[in-house]
């Protein structure tokens, strides 16, 4: 191994899961912010349901609120230019996956430590040094800063729709599909690998297909199961240095859904169908996980979102491209549309 190579690794000191954690968030910005204001990442919805709260608890402070979109180069950079002329101390990111990207991105281009406020369990970006961005043909996984602290307040996750918390069981129970194509990587093209990330991360997700009558709508225990199996994930994507252990050719399918465009998926419920068809494809048990999400309530007939057949057919054939230094199950060339036609019916998508 080459020990120049290595860099330190981070992992958040404060973390707070609970009901009413987010009246921890004023000591948490006090022991992190060194100095100037605090910058406040959430989302339109988002404000309104834990920024406002997260607000009343920062009197102290000055605050500078920004309302940011997607996860892209472009909202970023823009969200840069405007900070200019402000000395921003510490970042916090309130809201769902994408909130929390651009919050831990933001972060480590300016040097200045980073606090996670998710608002649902909707995906395992809350926790780890990975941010998923988008620039419209692809999406790249980029080093962004590991939350110094996580205050993931229970009371306000569990008001979230149901479906995130099912999306967010399964993004991590997606685990599963994305070490077995890491252990392929690793076998035909000698990637590098971490055992102790892949069984943490596969681990997480098990825990979870064991636990699964415990997922239900309305149950802040369900909010605490899939949230500490998220932090374990976060946990083995910063072990592993990238987000490779929890995500693979599933997680290529979501992407690719997410750049087509069509529909109303999430993310955990695109992976949850990518997981489908990347289980059916290594010869495992992938009725098992449809079962597990038809327990937990997540469905995975594309057209239940509204992705039509044909977009369906178009996403998994080109997949692969999506990030072509990260080998999958997938391979290196597009699926002919028979073959991608015939995974996604067995696995009933289509
Ligand atoms: N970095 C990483 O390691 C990972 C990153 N990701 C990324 O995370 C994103 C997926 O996260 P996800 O949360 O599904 O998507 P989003 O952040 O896009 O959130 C989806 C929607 O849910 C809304 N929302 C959030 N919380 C609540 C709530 N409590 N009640 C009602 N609505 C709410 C958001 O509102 P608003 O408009 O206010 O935002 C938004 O409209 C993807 O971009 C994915 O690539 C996923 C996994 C890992
Ligand atoms: O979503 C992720 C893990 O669940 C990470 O996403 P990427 O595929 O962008 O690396
Ligand atoms: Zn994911």
């Amino acid at each position: 191994m080459n020990f120049n190579k290595i860099k330190s690794m981070h992992f958040p000191s404060d973390v707070y899961i609970g009901h009413d954690a987010i009246l921890n968030i004023g000591s948490v910005v006090s022991k992190f912010l060194k100095s100037g204001d605090v910058l406040l990442i959430t989302g339109e919805n988002t404000y309104n349901i834990a920024g406002k709260k997260v607000l009343s608890n920062l009197n102290d402070f000055d605050v500078n609120v920004i309302i940011a979109s997607r996860a892209t180069r472009d909202s970023i950079k823009s969200i840069e230019e405007s900070l200019k002329n402000r000395r921003s101390g510490i970042v916090l990111g309130v809201g769902g996956g994408s909130k929390i990207d651009i919050a831990k991105k933001i972060a480590y281009d300016l040097g200045i430590p980073f606090i996670s406020v998710p608002t649902t369990p909707s995906h395992d970006g809350i926790a780890s040094p990975r941010a998923s961005i988008y620039d419209g043909k692809s999406v790249y996984s980029e080093e962004a800063t590991m939350p110094s602290a996580i205050v993931a307040d229970t009371s306000i996750m569990v008001l979230a729709p149901y479906r995130y918390v099912a999306a967010g069981a399964a993004d991590v129970i997606s685990n599963i599909t994305a070490v077995l194509d890491w252990k392929l990587a690793n076998r035909l093209k000698g990637e590098e690998f971490s055992s102790t990330a892949a069984v943490m991360s596969e681990y997480a997700g098990r825990e979870l297909i064991e636990r699964s009558s415990m997922i239900q709508p309305g149950l802040e225990e369900s909010i605490w199961l899939v949230t500490k199996q998220i932090l374990a994930s976060g946990a083995a994507m910063a072990i592993a240095g990238s987000s490779r252990p929890a995500s693979g050719s599933e997680h290529l399918f979501s992407h690719a859904i997410e750049i087509l465009g069509p529909g109303s998926s999430i993310h955990g419920e695109q992976c949850a169908m990518g997981s489908l068809i990347s289980m059916y494809l290594h010869g495992g048990d992938w009725e098992l996980l449809k079962n597990t999400y038809r327990k937990i309530g997540l469905n995975t007939r594309a057209e239940s979102y509204g992705i039509g057949r044909e977009i369906a057919i178009k996403a998994l054939s080109i997949a692969h491209r999506i990030r072509p230094s990260r080998y999958t199950i997938l391979g290196e060339s597009d699926l002919s549309y028979n073959v991608a036609e015939r995974i996604l019916s067995i696995t009933g998508i289509i």
